[in-house]
């Protein structure tokens, strides 16, 4: 569980926050006994009594864990501090002289059955020593139970890169704001729940975690097209696009329109088709005045006819998802000739449309904002689901159903995306919309579910957000 609607911020950023604190004349310690007060405060509720190992490094994150320490001696637990060197300044060093309980070395501290982790956090700048990393999984593993004070130890702030963080960590504080490994990369297993503690910094960011959405329930003035109609583009595989059909169908979509070469095919009844025979064909339809969105590239294939149709759908003057074959097609020609397009344009690759497409450095956010430099809204699949608008904006879904890992999943969050920018909006909020709605989903739908069955939760995830 990741707080929704959160901010997300870098290492730096974090420390800028902090500085403006500072200003304000609140002190370092000030901010470190808020802190570990408010770990405290959770560790107490999860301690019920058992005794615990704090682990305490030599930096603030040491600092934070002898403030916990402190406080949950006074709430009568049985406190033993592991340290791995003592703070030799500032605010940690006051804490550690504060500390009047036992304390042992990293080395020689024996297995608890609550284990609060303190040793470090957003200073790690490199891989932890291995014997530290070794001691430290030891203690978790032996462990009933693990805190970790900001993040586990041994973590990539701002990429979720682990540099030797244990696994098998429960829970995790965020102090005063999420930070990229909370929800990004290897930070998805290794944070455990993450909770989120308002230390009274406050906060600015253009990165949040995606939060529930708002949806309209239609009124009586509503009809079918000022819901939205979306033109989902059908091509070689047509199952793709039925999917991508059916999800916008199912998600709040007026009117759904499936347009290809064959578009016949099952129900449902209530999509329409339209039979388009060429590239210059599907120009004409697509510049119709009542469609809303267009969906094009799920299942589209990649031969020359998949091309033409997306030169036609690039043209078109109407908000655009761009997904699978799409995305192959435009290759490492992307960022041009979506910088070329005026119109809106979302894009929804995976890991590997978009490394095709993007080269980037730094964290898959930083990666993503890169992409997003193009004029287009990057939606980065994955575990962690990094969403990037051309204005700076980005919206992360963190721990998403890994049983969203099967065929045809991507094609409805391409659909689900057409009836969100179908209904207006733009950006990253109706794409937060449409990954929040296909994480809701595919909760409900439970495990080994095949996409038929996501849309099918679809209306459920919907009701959710009325
Ligand atoms: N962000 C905030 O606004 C606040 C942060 N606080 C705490 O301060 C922490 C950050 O403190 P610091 O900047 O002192 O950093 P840390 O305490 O995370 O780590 C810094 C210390 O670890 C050492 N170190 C770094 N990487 C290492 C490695 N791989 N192996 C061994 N030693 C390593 C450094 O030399 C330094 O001594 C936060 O995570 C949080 O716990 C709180 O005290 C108060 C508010
Ligand atoms: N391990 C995972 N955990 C959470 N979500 C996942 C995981 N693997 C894939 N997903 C999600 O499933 C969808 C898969 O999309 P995609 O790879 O385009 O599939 P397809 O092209 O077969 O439809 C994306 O929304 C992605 O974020
Ligand atoms: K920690």
């Amino acid at each position: 569980m990741i707080p929704p609607g959160a901010p997300i911020l870098t290492a730096d950023a974090m420390r800028t926050a902090e500085e403006a604190v500072f200003a304000r004349g609140v002190s370092q310690d000030e901010l470190m006994e808020r802190a570990g007060a408010a770990v405290a405060r959770e560790a107490v509720r999860f301690a019920m009594g058992r005794s615990v190992l704090v682990l305490a490094g030599p930096g603030n994150n040491g600092g934070d864990a002898y403030v916990v320490a402190r406080h949950l001696r006074e709430a009568g637990l049985d406190v033993l501090v592991a340290a791995s060197g003592a703070p030799k300044q500032g605010a940690a060093e006051r804490m550690h002289a504060r500390w009047k309980g036992p304390t042992t070395s990293l080395y020689g501290a024996p297995v608890r059955p609550v284990v609060i982790d303190g040793l470090f956090g957003i200073g790690v700048t490199r891989s932890l020593e291995r014997s530290i990393a070794a001691v430290l999984s030891e203690l978790v593993r032996g462990a009933e139970f693990t805190l970790a004070i900001d993040l586990p130890s041994g973590m990539d702030t701002d990429s979720g890169d682990e540099l030797g963080a244990p696994r098998g960590v429960n829970a995790t504080v965020a102090l005063g704001a999420l930070k990229p490994a909370h929800v990004l990369g290897d930070g998805l297993s290794r944070c455990g729940h993450v909770l989120l503690a308002d230390i009274g910094i406050p906060v600015e960011s253009a990165w949040r975690s995606v939060a529930r959405p708002q949806m309209e329930t239609p009124g009586p003035r509503t009809h079918k097209y000022s819901r939205g109609l979306v033109a989902v583009v059908e091509g070689a595989m047509p199952g793709a696009g039925r999917l991508a059909a059916r999800a916008a169908m199912a998600s709040g979509a007026g009117y759904v329109m499936l347009a290809g070469p064959d578009p016949a095919g099952p129900a449902p009844d209530a999509l329409v088709r339209r039979t388009i025979d060429d590239a210059d064909d599907l120009a004409d339809f697509l510049a119709g005045d009542r469609i809303d969105a267009v969906v094009l590239g799920p299942g589209l294939g990649r031969d020359r006819r998949a091309e033409a149709f997306l030169r036609a759908g690039l043209a078109v003057d109407k908000p655009l998802v761009l997904d699978g074959d799409a995305l192959s097609l435009l290759g490492t020609s992307a960022a041009a000739t979506l910088a070329a397009r005026e119109a809106p344009v979302w894009i929804t690759p995976h890991g590997g449309e978009f490394d095709r497409m993007f080269a980037g450095t730094g964290s898959k956010i930083d990666r993503t904002l890169q992409a997003a430099a193009s004029g287009a809204t990057v939606v980065h699949k994955g575990g962690d689901t990094v969403i990037a608008g051309p204005d700076g904006r980005v919206r992360v879904l963190a721990g998403a159903s890994p049983w969203l890992s099967t065929a045809g999943t991507g094609d409805v969050l391409a659909g689900l995306l057409g009836a969100q920018i179908g209904q207006g909006g733009s950006g990253v909020d109706p794409a937060a919309a449409a990954v929040w709605l296909h994480g809701r989903a595919a909760q409900l739908a439970g495990p080994a579910f095949f996409a038929d069955q996501l849309v099918a939760q679809l209306p459920e995830a919907c009701s959710e957000c009325l």
